[in-house]
């Protein structure tokens, strides 16, 4: 049985895995809290790592608030980059595998076309530097691991998109949403679905790889998908907003190529509209039972 360590367990990611590790018990699943192992902290990591055999290990702990990076550049550096190249060094004093998780904001957004993996990175926020930094470290470090980059992950947990459009629609405020970025929203229990099929198969077939859901759109066009499905629609109004002001910026275009990922890991993806309306059907019937009544 492979032992799986899970950092930043209490997050959005850390909790899709912890959901399925409820069914999948091929698995022996160690998830550490934020609280139960920094990884920011060496002296953690030693405690961890020496007193567990590990196989793998998935790392959600990250800095992911985009806005606040912009004025706490060394907090997102401390956790995106220089942990990240702790956790690798002791990867491979352990000979484990690193599967690592990244994102579409190491592009500038300038391609009019899907970015591939080989595509030239230039992060134009402190967020996606930070995680383009912590790529580089486990790049130089290791050679067994997986690093996803994915983009705009949503779920039934933590603070995500989806869930902030659901609760101003549902307490009928307005929504104004940003026609200025095209990218493809990715349920996270399917990224966490895929990350425990890839270690029960021991796929090795190790390197950078973009994982997303199929299709694109806009934030506003996910907004109106979330309100449609759950007839929301009829009772609040939604704009699509040109001027939508942000500390950071983002990427016009973070749509990711996935032929890669298809071809070394045969896998069916998800459209992005199948994925959101599979979220509602499965985490949201009350809301829904209430929209067709
Ligand atoms: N959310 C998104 O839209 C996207 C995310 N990603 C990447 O996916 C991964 C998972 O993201 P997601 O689950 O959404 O992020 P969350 O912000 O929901 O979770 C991050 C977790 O990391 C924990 N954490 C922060 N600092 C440390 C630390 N020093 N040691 C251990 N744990 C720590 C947080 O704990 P606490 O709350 O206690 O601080 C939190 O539980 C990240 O690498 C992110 O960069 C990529 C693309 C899109
Ligand atoms: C809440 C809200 C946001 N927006 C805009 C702001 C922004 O441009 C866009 C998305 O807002 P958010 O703050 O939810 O998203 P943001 O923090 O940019 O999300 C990113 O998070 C990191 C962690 C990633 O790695 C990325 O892939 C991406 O998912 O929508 C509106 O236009 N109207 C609104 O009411």
């Amino acid at each position: 049985m492979k032992t799986v360590l899970v950092t930043g367990a209490s997050g959005q990611l850390g909790s899709c895995l912890q959901k399925i590790a409820n069914e999948r018990l091929e698995i022996d699943w160690l998830f550490l809290t934020s609280a139960e192992m920094s990884v920011s902290s060496k002296k953690d990591l030693r405690l961890v790592f020496g007193n567990k055999q590990i196989d793998y290990c998935i790392n959600c702990a990250a800095y992911t608030n985009v806005e606040k990076a912009e004025s706490e550049k060394d907090k997102a550096f401390d956790i995106n980059a220089t942990a990240v190249k702790e956790l690798a060094l002791i990867c491979k004093e352990h000979n484990l595998v690193l599967i690592h998780i990244s994102t579409d904001y190491v592009f500038d957004g300038e391609k009019e076309l899907p970015y591939l993996e080989t595509d030239l990175t230039n992060p134009i926020n402190v967020y996606g530097a930070s995680k383009l930094q912590g790529e580089k470290h486990i790049q130089e470090i290791l050679d067994k691991y997986f690093i996803f980059r994915t983009s705009w992950l949503y779920s039934q947990f933590g603070h995500n998109f989806f869930k902030t459009v659901l609760k101003k629609a549902y307490e009928g405020e307005t929504l104004n949403i940003t026609t200025a970025q095209t990218g493809t929203p990715t349920n996270a229990n399917d990224l966490a679905e895929f990350l425990t099929n890839l270690i029960v198969e021991g796929n090795a077939n190790y390197g950078l790889y973009h994982f997303s859901n199929l299709g694109a759109t806009t934030w506003y066009g996910f907004a109106k998908k979330i309100l449609e499905i759950t007839a929301l629609n009829e009772k609040v109004e939604l704009n699509k907003d040109t001027s939508y002001t942000t500390i950071a910026k983002r990427p016009q275009n973070s749509v990711l190529d996935k032929e890669k990922l298809e071809t070394s890991f045969k896998i069916d993806l998800n459209t992005w509209e199948k994925a959101v309306e599979e979220l509602l059907r499965s985490e949201y019937k009350d809301l829904l039972e209430h929209a067709t009544r």
